[in-house]
């Protein structure tokens, strides 16, 4: 039985990745079915092929001086790109302050994207979108990537994927996520949660990677960094979810796995009530070192990243992370209370990031990753 099914991950203890460990689950009629692991794990190889590929190629080497600076109209909609960011992600924004200003504006043009596309099925027009409507925001996509911008926002993008070696997988498999949301509001086990975070969470880590870059001294395998960008977008995901219980219950959702709350003696109608028990508090725990592990995995992947990026990407891991330790500071009570990390605690997590980001990459440390 693969790991993810009995509550742990694969890459826990030291355990190998699962392409050598779990390729194939059990599903309850018996059959051998591939776990979304292995699915995710098989992505991330052909994402970490790529950029080994593409950074052969020395394509951002071979770019005249003026491309360094976006051209007409497009430093405009970089810097909308920037507004949109800081209005709907200060935490994000924050982090992205941090960074090299080509990096900067690339993050931007990505987070602006994945926050339109799940403006789609979670913005005011939700109600209306349809799987057509997605369809057409892929073609839109495909258009962008191949030169070819709708607007000014996917003008910005379309010119970030030629300055970094992206790819358009994560972007599709986001809204593949979006597609998920539209026609599912429960998650039987923990390996359909985690192919849902893996789609709306773990692609912003691997579209994030080509333009962070990896460390000129880093003996880490590409792999295995991109294994550690999914791990956060996994982690960030799991929190999200933990944080926002009472309100995605309030839209008839419930992003949790079935078959744990079962275990615990917790039904939905226990989230719709939402009142804080002792099975309510020890299932929290359970999901809160889940999410906990997730992060850890991150860790060892960040010391990886180039000097210039891994202080933002710490920054957000730390901030994001303590949004756990506020869910056990409310006792628990996600359904009414929304955990929030305070200035003066988000202020403090910047030193803290920048001595992290000054280590040495843990594959130099430890011999090999
Ligand atoms: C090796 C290593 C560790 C590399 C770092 C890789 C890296 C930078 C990973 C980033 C991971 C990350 C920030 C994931 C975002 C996860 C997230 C919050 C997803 C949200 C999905 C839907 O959730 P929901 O609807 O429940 O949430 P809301 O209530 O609507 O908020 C998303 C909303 C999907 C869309 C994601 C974004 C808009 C965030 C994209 C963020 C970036 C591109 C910024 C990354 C920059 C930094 C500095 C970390
Ligand atoms: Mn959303």
């Amino acid at each position: 039985m693969p790991c993810s099914l009995l509550g742990l991950h694969p890459w826990e203890a030291g355990r190998p990745s699962p392409a050598v460990y779990s390729s194939l689950a059990v599903n309850p009629a018996g059959e051998a079915v591939v776990s979304s692991e292995q699915k995710v794990y098989d992505v991330v190889l052909k994402q970490a092929a790529l950029l080994k590929r593409q950074l052969r190629t020395p394509v951002l080497d071979a770019r005249p001086q003026d491309m360094d600076m976006p051209r007409n109209g497009l430093k405009e909609a970089y810097d909308r790109c920037g507004e949109i960011c800081e209005e709907y992600a200060k935490t994000f924004y924050l982090g992205t302050m941090l960074m090299t200003e080509e990096r900067r504006r690339a993050i931007w043009a990505i987070y602006v994207w994945c926050r339109r596309t799940d403006e789609l099925v979670d913005g005011p027009n939700a109600n209306y979108i349809t799987p057509t409507a997605l369809d057409r925001w892929e073609k839109r996509l495909e258009d962008l990537f191949t030169g070819r911008p709708y607007d000014m926002l996917d003008a910005a993008l379309s010119d970030t994927i030629s300055r970094f070696p992206i790819d358009i997988q994560p972007f599709r498999d986001m809204i593949e996520g979006m597609r998920s949301d539209l026609r599912k509001t429960r998650y039987n086990n923990f390996d359909e949660l985690y192919m849902y975070c893996y789609y709306v969470a773990g692609t912003v880590g691997l579209m994030s990677v080509p333009v962070m870059g990896i460390a000129t001294e880093s003996k880490a395998t590409t792999e295995s960094v991109y294994s550690a960008a999914l791990a956060l977008g996994i982690a960030n995901q799991l929190t999200n979810i933990l944080r926002d219980v009472g309100e995605d219950a309030r839209r008839g959702r419930i992003y949790l796995p079935q078959d744990e709350l079962a275990q615990a003696g917790l039904s939905d109608e226990d989230i719709f009530k939402g009142v804080v028990t002792n099975r309510w508090r020890n299932f929290m725990k359970r999901q809160i070192k889940r999410a906990r592990m997730f992060f850890e995995e991150a860790e060892r992947g960040v010391t990886e990243l180039s000097q210039a990026s891994r202080w933002p990407v710490w920054a957000s891991l730390l901030l994001y992370r303590q949004i756990l330790d506020e869910i056990e500071a409310n006792d628990y009570n996600n359904f009414t209370k929304r955990a929030y990390v305070g200035k003066g605690k988000k202020l403090l997590a910047l030193p803290v990031a920048y001595g992290k980001s000054l280590l040495l990459p843990c594959s130099l440390r430890n011999g090999q990753t």
